[in-house]
């Protein structure tokens, strides 16, 4: 059975997505395609071939019925909007992260696709399908080093554009942390708090980088991140988990190591879109194959929310320098 995809958003990951879908994934092809810059919408026609439709409005394209399934790659503060719609028309949608820009937005979310009675939601929340961190979970999972303790980890960009504003590490890029560890861990945040070290020359003079974010979870356990968005060197995930018996780190991607000219050295990546290139794959081709079988079993809109009551926390924290409490909600049974 072959999905027939509709795409709002035809930039920079909705062009990957776009690719992967028709190119590289089973069961899938891509036959319509909106953007409010409609030129980008000829652009990935023409560079991929594709025998897509262009809809000048989105929501024509969501309820149009030779769409079966939406993907959401638009900017974030349009998310919430369109996977309403997607819900309201009863239709599988992938929303790329964040689901909405607020944890109110995400429960407006959550609460349509709980009256809808079916899950239809799938966030891009792809680190729960890299194997590098799968391959961690399993460590943790099997207790190899015991109860974890504390958590090391860094999310290093080698630069941002001035429009990245101080709130988006948190909403646009510590998203993706505050995600993955609730999952690694099978835990929740009780408290957040925000530190700003020593400020880099490489970023805009409205940008405070790094930051570092210090979460608490209801173990008990302590993770610091370290996110630095104009760190220069590279695309640079980091992820050290300290538990009672050992430590465990997330393993670097595969590159060749070389010695040449008196020097031992390996190559790191730079874009975010080869660092996690085999995850995207995966968790696109999970989605399609739960469009198929009809049961969405991928990151869900709850997970999206419990990622944004923290990020909004985090947010918080940045204003006031305080230690700030998370409050989460009991996850309903429609998302057990
Ligand atoms: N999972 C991941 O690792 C990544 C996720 N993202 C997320 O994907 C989304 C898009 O990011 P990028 O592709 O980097 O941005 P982008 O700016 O390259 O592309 C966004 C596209 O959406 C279009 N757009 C904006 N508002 C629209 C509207 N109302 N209706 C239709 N089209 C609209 C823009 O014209 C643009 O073509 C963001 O939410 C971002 O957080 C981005 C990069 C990586
Ligand atoms: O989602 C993403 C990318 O995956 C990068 O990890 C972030 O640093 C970036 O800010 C965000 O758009």
């Amino acid at each position: 059975m072959t999905i027939n995809i509709g795409v709002i958003g035809t930039g920079a990951i909705g062009r990957e997505h776009i690719r992967r879908c028709s190119q590289v994934l089973q069961n899938s092809r891509v036959v319509a395609l909106n953007d409010i810059n409609r030129s980008n919408c000829e652009q990935v026609i023409n560079e991929l071939g594709l025998d897509a439709q262009i809809y000048d409005n989105a929501h024509d394209l969501i309820n149009d019925t030779a769409v079966q399934a939406i993907l959401v790659t638009s900017w974030g503060p349009t998310h919430e909007e369109f996977v309403l719609a997607c819900i309201k028309a009863g239709k599988p949608v992938f929303c790329e992260k964040p689901l909405a820009v607020t944890a109110q937005g995400c429960l407006n979310i959550v609460e349509a696709e709980i009256n809808a009675g079916k899950k239809l939601v799938q966030v891009g929340f792809m680190r729960p399908y890299d194997s590098g961190y799968r391959a961690l979970k399993e460590v943790i999972t099997r207790g190899d080093i015991g109860e974890p303790l504390m958590l090391h980890c860094a999310h290093r960009n080698p630069s941002v554009g001035d429009a990245y504003t101080t709130d988006m590490a948190i909403t646009d890029t510590l998203i993706h942390e505050l995600d993955v560890l609730r999952w690694l861990l099978n835990d929740d945040y009780v408290s957040a708090q925000v530190i700003f070290p020593r400020k880099t020359r490489n970023a805009s003079s409205h940008l405070r980088d790094p930051q570092i974010v210090l979460l608490e979870t209801t173990r008990g356990t302590r993770i610091d991140v370290e996110i630095f968005v104009n760190c220069d060197y590279g695309y640079d995930i980091q992820c050290e988990v300290v538990g009672e018996l050992g430590i465990a780190r997330l393993p670097e991607p595969v590159s060749v190591q070389t010695r040449s000219a008196a020097k031992l050295s390996t190559a790191i990546l730079t874009d975010w879109k080869k660092r996690f290139i085999d995850a995207y794959d995966v968790e696109l081709q999970d989605f399609i194959d739960n469009v198929a079988s009809g049961e969405m079993t991928g990151p869900s809109a709850w997970d999206g929310y419990a990622a944004a009551v923290a990020a909004d926390a985090c947010v918080a924290a940045q204003n006031s320098g305080e230690i700030l409490p998370v409050k989460m909600p009991p996850k309903p049974a429609f998302y057990a």
